[in-house]
């Protein structure tokens, strides 16, 4: 028995499973044992046994209690962890193991290597039954199965036997054939597995000459390995729960976030593909470089979202991941809403007009307008909302300010044309509003935005960022770009990981939009792509995107993206499509469905139903009300999940969400987009701007289900949605 002081220790993903399935109190122990061993490793010795008679002389076992041992590698300075069972369980479990340090990968791998002798036997007389007897050896070879492993894969009858011997294969190996025998294309499996193919995360060195220490700390092998960097860490992954999020990165998601940049970077990915993980990951990375490093005490990372309850969520998130960054006086992270940002700023500088965000502040924006409305005349063909519209889309989202400049700009995208007059005497109108808006004392968004701008350009005020990360980016206009590079301007020796700018431009929902090169963030040669959606079926994916085909969309700058070449890590059933003869019958439908669907795998928390306007939210409250059914009415706020109810809310609040089961009612052609919504059109162009939201949007509110999606219309369907 040798006492061991002073290693590094980490967990494998099978170690944390197993850890799940022990009775509380050895899991305990075994928590216990480990945070107090990094807390003080020269007092806390843990004393690895020998196993007898294995494989791999790094094998080792590590008494628990009397009953329970926990199995583990020692390489050099590495004490990794890979199971924790009974007594005899865990020592038949290692006694075939042995751990592989495997270049095709890049990872550690640890694998059972089966005797010939059980092969011989197991191989003919099961000839009938292989799961993966069409597939051949080089294919999963290529996959990247070791070869080690090959014979135990040749053992496997059913999909069912697969998922039972989960443990009996390298986690690795085990997400390629679950993957392989799901049907996946091997591209697919590269996408999911981050092995080769066209994936962000590459070797950091040439492989083959990597030690066990090194290869330990890889892209790759992390996807699948845990590496606390603290007892503080261990104690809060221990005491959090595993989700996978916080430790076990894809490659790609580990390489984006983990890594040095020398400009402005930019992540798109499809809904679900943890984009926001790599957010909050990334300040995480931010902020413990400014920890590390007592000349940058003080600073900070701004990370800040387009609505309130996406900032509150990430907030929360990064309460389990990194508190200490957020605790530290002055904090090292800051999340904060960009309008909550911009008020509090212009407080400070003494900005002395109320913005108008929502609420009664906006009703009197109206007010103004009537007035202003009232005192002209329009040119000829023009309507009210056409001005407003045009004053929304064209003046204040490029933050134009004189009529020069307005007769000069581009007007590409809106469908009506103004010829030079028109123009002039539109700038009337647009002068006047602007005239009496300041007189009472008023501004809009974009006005604070562009006046923070001028404040932070022309007085260089010395705020504490390091850096600014941005989600949500794809609703963010030309002012909130402008306003970003002004709060984190490029530095004279450099735009050193200055900003790192997350979005997708298939969940635009607000109808804003902005080339970040026009405003001055050039992520050129910095853009990347997440691929792998963690959150949604492949199957639900799949009819979310039909939503949207065939429509072109922007990649967050001046060029396009599509949603081709995702693919989801689980399979699932199909959505259900319900069409019925009236709204009544609609909603007997989703009570039915919300009854059915199965209690003891699913609480009603995590059911949502998501409707286009408040009014059909609150019906469907009623309706299932009437059933008996708890319910939860969301609004702008966290959702609290300790309180019971199927959660009620709009599809745009639902943004930032996410459900085990989604029900979406009311997509008749009638119904969606709403009449109130087209109405609002100016003009034909315009009118194809609103349905592209409301595409957006039910794209938004299908990709918010996890595992089940049920979408119903009376009468005719929308044209919007595939039956
Ligand atoms: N490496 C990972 N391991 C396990 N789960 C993950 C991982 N990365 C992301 N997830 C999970 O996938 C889900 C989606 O992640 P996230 O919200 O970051 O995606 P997103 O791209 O920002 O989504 P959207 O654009 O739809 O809002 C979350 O439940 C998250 O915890």
């Amino acid at each position: 028995m040798t006492s061991i002081t002073n290693k590094r220790v980490s967990y494998d993903i099978g170690c944390m499973k197993s850890l799940r399935r022990l009775p509380d109190r050895v899991a305990l122990k075994f928590m216990d044992m480990m945070t107090r061993y990094m807390s003080d490793p020269t007092a806390n010795g843990l004393n690895l046994e020998t196993v007898e008679g294995s494989k791999d002389s790094s094998i080792k076992s590590l008494r628990v209690d009397q009953g329970y041992r926990a199995i583990a590698f020692e390489v050099g300075h590495d004490i990794m962890f890979v199971h924790v069972n009974e007594h005899d369980k865990a020592y038949r479990w290692a006694a075939g193991r042995r751990v592989k340090l495997d270049p095709e990968t890049n990872r550690i791998r640890v694998i059972e290597e089966l005797d010939a002798v059980v092969e011989a036997v197991a191989g003919p007389a099961l000839s009938n039954l292989r799961l993966f007897e069409a597939v051949v050896d080089e294919r999963l070879r290529g996959l990247g199965v070791p070869e080690e492993e090959l014979p135990a894969v040749r053992q496997i009858s059913t999909i069912e036997a697969l998922e039972s011997a989960e443990e009996r294969f390298d986690p690795l190996t085990y997400q390629i054939l679950y993957a392989v025998a799901a049907g996946y294309k091997d591209d697919e499996i590269t996408t999911l597995t981050g092995i080769g193919g066209d994936t962000e995360a590459e070797p950091q060195a040439p492989a083959g000459e990597l030690t066990f220490g090194q290869m330990i700390e890889t892209e790759q092998s992390r996807q699948s390995i845990f590496i606390p960097d603290s007892e503080a860490e261990l104690r809060r992954v221990f005491e959090e729960g595993l989700e996978g999020w916080r430790i076990f990165l894809h490659p790609d998601q580990r390489k984006i976030a983990y890594r040095d940049y020398n400009g402005p970077v930019l992540v798109r990915g499809g809904a679900g593909t943890g984009k926001t993980v790599v957010a909050m990951h990334r300040a995480k990375h931010l902020a413990d470089q400014i920890e590390k490093d007592p000349s940058r005490a003080g600073q900070r990372v701004l990370l800040t979202t387009f609505t309130t309850s996406l900032a509150h969520d990430i907030e929360a998130n990064l309460r389990t991941l990194c508190p200490g960054h957020l605790d530290a006086r002055p904090p090292r992270i800051e999340v904060i809403n960009l309008d909550r940002w911009v008020s509090q700023f212009l407080k400070r500088k003494s900005f002395a007009r109320e913005v108008a965000f929502f609420g009664e502040a906006r009703d009197r924006l109206d007010q103004v307008w009537r007035e202003v409305f009232d005192d002209h005349e329009l040119p000829d063909g023009l309507s009210e909302p056409f001005v407003r519209a045009e004053w929304a889309q064209i003046v204040q989202a490029k933050g134009l300010t004189d009529q020069r400049a307005y007769v000069k700009t581009s007007r590409a995208g809106r469908g009506t044309p103004l010829d030079r007059k028109k123009r002039a005497s539109l700038w009337d109108i647009f002068a006047d509003y602007r005239a009496r808006l300041i007189s009472e004392g008023l501004a809009e968004p974009d006005d604070a935005y562009r006046e923070a701008t001028e404040i932070l350009t022309a007085e260089a005020p010395n705020l504490p960022y390091a850096a600014v990360i941005v989600d949500e980016a794809q609703d963010m206009g030309e002012q909130a770009f402008r306003l970003i590079r002004a709060i984190m301007p490029e530095a004279p020796s450099g735009d050193h990981n200055s900003l790192f700018i997350v979005g997708d431009a298939h969940q635009r929902i607000y109808g804003r939009r902005a080339s970040m090169f026009a405003c001055g963030v050039n992520v050129r040669g910095r853009s990347k792509r997440l691929r792998l959606n963690y959150r949604t079926t492949q199957e639900i994916r799949a009819w979310a995107v039909s939503v949207l085909e065939g429509v072109s969309v922007d990649d967050l700058d001046e060029g396009t993206d599509t949603l081709r070449g995702y693919v989801s890590l689980m399979h699932g059933v199909a959505p259900e499509l319900v069409g019925c003869r009236s709204e009544a019958e609609e909603l007997d439908g989703l009570v039915a469905w919300v009854r059915a669907l199965p209690e003891d795998q699913i609480r009603f928390f995590d059911i949502g139903v998501l409707c286009a306007r408040r009014v059909d939210a609150e019906r469907v409250q009623g309706a299932l009300r009437a059933a008996g059914i708890a319910t939860v009415l969301l609004q702008s706020g966290a959702d609290d999940r300790t309180v019971p109810g199927v959660r009620i809310t709009t599809m745009h609040r639902a943004k930032g969400l996410e459900f085990f089961a989604v029900a979406i009612p009311f997509l008749s052609d009638t119904a969606f987009p709403p009449s109130g919504a087209l109405r609002a059109a100016v003009d034909s162009a315009d009118r194809e701007d609103i349905v592209m939201q409301y595409r957006s949007l039910l794209h938004v509110a299908a990709t918010r289900a996890k595992k089940a999606l049920r979408v119903s219309w009376s009468g005719k369907p929308t044209s919007l949605v595939r039956t």
